[in-house]
This record gives structure tokens, sequence and C-alpha cells, in this order.
């Protein structure tokens, strides 16, 4: 029977940790700061930006929260973030994703500065991550690695299929297991004979965006399988890209949707809330 890689016990075991270490910086004199920008009230976005607040209150990060109208200009949104690129008293700024249709993403993600960009999302984050420079590592690939070094689950010289291709998940994540000595391979829409190429793996990261898309003729026997994806059904159930159920018995380890990746998206952003700190000092 395949083992559940348990995403909320291994994010709840980082975030002690960071309260730990953030208690330590107290003591020092250090204090931690993240500002969390979102923007109209998306039902979805407004869960995450309440589970950041609330994790932030947890690990003892002081934490600023703006919550701004649909009808707030691009122009308005980019000031607010010059102010806080400016305050020395901010470690880390984020905006909640998506944004209202009218204004520009890139211009936003770009707009932060790369030393407070705690996303990991910035073009020199990016580039960083390329290089294998310091800088931050987007939160959701970053905690499907710690995932897996947690669940003592080998990277080096496997084969990893990632399936997605999006600037957050899908190329982070191939960069991230490629630094791990992985033999990694991106499939995308346009990707012939997925089945085939998705059956090599040993480890699967499933970040397609279609509910239960993957079923076992996707999968070798004993994968371990990375569920990234999160719908919600009519009845308000969630469930992942991965069909479990019909590829439970088949592999061997999988992560649960809810209850995998996603808590360790917001660890992570914690985790990276210090790393603002470590960096400023070394950089600013
Ligand atoms: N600025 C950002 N925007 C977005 C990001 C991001 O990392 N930065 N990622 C996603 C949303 N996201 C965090 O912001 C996020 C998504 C899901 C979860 C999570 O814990 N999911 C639970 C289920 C929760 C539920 O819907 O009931 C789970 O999988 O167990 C946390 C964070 C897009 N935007
Ligand atoms: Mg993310």
């Amino acid at each position: 029977m395949a083992f559940l890689i348990d995403g909320k016990k291994i994010s709840s075991q980082i975030k002690d940790e960071l309260k730990t270490e953030i208690a330590e910086m107290k003591k020092k004199g250090t204090e931690v700061t993240l500002a969390v920008i979102q923007v109209g009230n998306d039902p979805a976005s407004s869960v995450y930006v309440g589970n950041k607040k609330k994790a932030c209150a947890y690990i003892g990060i002081r934490s600023l929260a703006y919550e701004l109208p649909e009808s707030t200009t691009e122009m308005e949104l980019l000031t607010l973030i010059d102010e806080l690129n400016n305050r020395k008293d901010v470690n880390g700024i984020l905006v909640q994703l998506p944004v209202p249709a009218h204004i520009n993403e890139k211009h936003i993600i770009e707009a932060i500065h790369p030393l407070k960009d705690v996303d990991g999302f910035h073009p020199r984050n990016v580039g960083a991550l390329v290089t294998g420079e310091d800088g931050f590592v987007s939160c959701t690939p970053a905690g499907i690695i710690q995932l897996l070094k947690r669940s003592n689950i080998d990277i080096d010289g496997k084969e990893c299929v990632v399936v997605g291709r999006s600037n957050i998940v899908g190329k982070p994540m191939a960069i991230l297991l490629l630094r791990e000595n992985a033999t990694v391979t991106i499939c995308h829409s346009h990707t012939k004979d997925l089945k085939e190429v998705c059956k090599r793996a040993d480890i699967l990261v499933a970040a397609i965006g279609k509910p239960k898309f993957f079923n076992r003729d996707y999968i070798k026997e004993g994968a371990v399988v990375i569920d990234v994806g999160i719908h919600r059904n009519e009845q308000n159930k969630l469930c992942g890209d991965v069909d479990r159920d019909d590829v439970m018995d088949l592999v061997s380890a999988i992560t649960p949707v809810p209850g995998g990746v996603g808590p360790m998206t917001i660890a992570m952003l914690m985790y990276n809330c210090v790393e603002a700190v470590r960096l400023q000092k070394t950089e600013r």
C-alpha cells in the first residue's frame, strides 16, 4: 500500500523550526515583517491570505495586511509596492495571485525589490535559481523538495517527470530537481505520448491543472507521485490532478489533496521571510 506523504505534518514541523529561529532572532533585536497584499476579494485568495497571516502570527512574524478593492489601478498598486520597497522595517512583500485582469501581473512581479520578493517570482530570483546563486525560491516547488527530503525519498539519479511548465511551479520545479542531480523531463500540452513519458518517472510531479487527470495508465509501478493540483467539485470537495483511488495500489508514495503540497507553500513562504533577513543583511 502506498505511503501518504503528510504535507500538513511536515509543514507544521518546518513552522515550528522557524518559530524557534525567530524567537532567537527577536532576542538579538531582529523583527521579521511581511507585507501581504490582496487586490479584490476572490474567495480562494482570501482563504490563502488568511492562512498566510495565521502562519505569520503562529511563528512570530509581523504581518501587514493590505486589502485593496477590485477597482485598484495598476499605478496605485505599483505606488504601494514602491513605498514598501523603501521601508526598512519591511522584509518581505507578496501580492496574492491572480490579480484582477486590468492589472498586468508581470509589471507587479517585476516591481517588487528582488531582496523582498519572498514568493521568488522576480526574474532576478528565477535567474539566481537557474545559476545556483543566493535568492528566493518559489514556495510550492521548494516545498515539494522538502516533502521528498523529509520523507527520505532519494532524488539523486532518479527519472523525474514534471507535467506543467508554469513560471511558478513547473519550471522552478524542474530546476530544483536538476539541482538534486535528477534526470528531468518537463511535459506540456504539446508533449507527444504523455502517458509513455510519465510511465518512465520514478518521481512524477503532476501540475497539469485538470482534476483527476492522471490515472494508473500514466504511472510506473512503485513511482512517487506529487500532486500539485487543487480543484473543488460541485459538492465543494477537494481533489488534485491525480485520480488517487485509481493509482493508490500502484505507487510507493503519494501526496494527498488536501494536506499534501498546499500547506508546504505557506511553510516555505515563512522560510523565505526568515531568509529575507539573512539576504538583506549580506546584500543591502
Ligand atoms: N503570491 C502568490 N500567489 C499564489 C501562490 C503563491 O505561492 N504566491 N500560490 C497559489 C495559492 N496559494 C498560496 O498563495 C496556496 C494554495 C493552496 C494552499 C493550501 O494549503 N491548500 C490546501 C487546501 C486549501 C483549501 O482550498 O481548502 C491543501 O492543498 O491542503 C496554500 C496556498 C496561487 N497564488
Ligand atoms: Mg506558490
